[in-house]
């Protein structure tokens, strides 16, 4: 079994609401998300799958939060849920999940983590 890891940073504020604390007021942050696949069997170039295109999936979906409130995006802040670390490791593991996968015959997603701080991350992953 191969696993890949790749990484792309953002920034991004955001409001915790009913944190008991000052992330509850407008912050930001640098955030940094590490996307883990595996699989089994490589290509005749002896890549699992290519770096570039796994990039470029993460890229342009964590294009829509660079430079951005993440409470006002749709499905977090109000009416969705909390912009945490958990919760955007979550919804990035769900819309990476399928195209990921489909880059080539073979290739699961194993997690997704990201970072608020170099010292705090947290990780979403599914059995599979
Ligand atoms: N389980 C979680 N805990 C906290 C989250 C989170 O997403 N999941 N988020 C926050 C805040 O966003 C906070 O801004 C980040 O906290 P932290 O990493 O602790 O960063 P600080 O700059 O406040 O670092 P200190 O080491 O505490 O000074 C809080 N908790
Ligand atoms: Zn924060």
């Amino acid at each position: 079994m191969y696993e890949l890891t790749v990484s792309k940073s953002f920034s991004a504020a955001h409001i915790l609401c009913g944190y008991p604390g000052d992330c509850a007021r407008l912050h930001g942050h640098t955030w940094t998300v590490q996307v883990k696949v595996k699989g089994e069997e490589l290509d005749n170039l002896g890549m699992l799958v290519d770096f570039k295109a796994i990039k470029k999936e993460l890229m342009n979906l964590i294009d829509q939060f660079d430079h951005r409130f993440i409470n006002d995006l749709d499905g977090f802040g109000d009416g969705g849920v909390n912009p945490t670390a958990e919760n955007l490791a979550f919804y990035i593991y769900r819309s990476l999940e399928k195209p990921v996968e489909a880059l080539r015959a073979g290739i699961r997603m194993k997690e997704v983590s990201v970072w608020e701080s170099p010292d705090a991350y947290a990780t979403y992953w599914e059995d599979k």
